[in-house]
C-alpha cells in the first residue's frame, strides 16, 4: 500500500502511498495508523496544519525545542516544494547532515520528518498548499530555527521571499542540538 524509501538519515522516509484511480477522480491515504505505527511514526495527530503559500517563499529552517519537539508528516496537496530536513540530534551519527525532497501534489509522496530535525520549504508553485501532522502543539516559546542559507543546501534560488522572523535566524552552529531525553512524552 505503500512504498518507503529510507534515506540516510535515520528514521526520516520519504513515503509514496498508492493511488486509487477511477472514472470520478483520485483517492490518497495520506495516513494509516498501522501501517505507519509499523515504520516507527505514531501520534502525529496533536495539530494539523495546512498552509498556502506564493511561488518563491520559503519557510524555515524551524523546530521545536524540548519539552516539545515535533515530528511531521509533510506533504502537499497542491503544487510542489524544495523540501529540507537537517538531523540536529545530539549524539546522532548525521548530526548537522540534511536531505532535500521534491514533494510534489503529483507524485503524493509524504516525508517523514522525525523529532530533533529542523524542516524548511521552498514553494516552487503558486498557490502551493502544504498539510502538515504533527506529533507536537504549536509552542512559540519552544521555537527554534537556523538561517536557510548557512547550511550547503541547494536551495533552487538566491532570494526567496521570508517572514521578518526567518530572516533573522542565526546561523547553524553547533550549540544547535536537540536531547531526545528531555521530550515530554
Ligand atoms: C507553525 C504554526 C504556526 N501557527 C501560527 C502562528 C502564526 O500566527 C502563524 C504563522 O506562523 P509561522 O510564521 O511560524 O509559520 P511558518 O513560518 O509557516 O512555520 C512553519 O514552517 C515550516 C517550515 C515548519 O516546519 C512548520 O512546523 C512551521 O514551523 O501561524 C500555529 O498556530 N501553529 C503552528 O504549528
Amino acid at each position: 500500500m505503500y512504498t518507503i524509501n529510507k534515506t540516510k538519515l535515520p528514521g526520516c522516509v520519504e513515503i509514496i502511498p498508492n493511488i486509487f484511480d477511477d472514472h470520478r477522480g483520485t483517492s490518497i491515504k495520506l495516513y494509516h495508523s498501522e501501517i505507519f505505527k509499523s515504520l516507527g511514526i505514531k501520534d502525529v495527530l496533536k495539530e494539523v496544519l495546512c498552509v498556502k503559500s506564493h511561488k518563491n517563499v520559503l519557510r524555515g529552517l524551524h523546530y521545536q525545542k524540548p519539552p516539545f519537539c515535533q515530528a511531521k508528516l509533510v506533504s502537499c496537496l497542491r503544487g510542489s516544494i524544495f523540501d529540507v530536513v537537517v538531523d540536529i540530534r545530539e549524539n546522532s551519527p548525521t548530526y548537522g547532515k540534511f536531505e532535500c525532497f521534491h514533494i510534489d501534489s503529483k507524485k503524493n509522496n509524504i516525508v517523514y520528518v522525525p523529532v530533533g530535525f529542523a524542516h524548511g520549504y521552498l514553494v516552487l508553485e503558486d498557490d502551493t498548499i502544504v498539510l502538515y501532522n504533527m506529533s507536537e502543539i504549536y509552542s512559540p516559546e519552544h521555537e527554534g530555527g537556523i538561517r536557510w542559507d548557512s547550511l550547503s543546501i541547494p536551495w533552487p534560488i538566491k532570494n526567496p521571499i521570508l517572514s521578518d522572523k526567518d530572516m533573522n535566524l542565526p546561523p547553524f552552529n553547533d550549540s544547535i542540538r536537540i536531547s531526545l531525553n528531555k521530550r515530554k512524552r
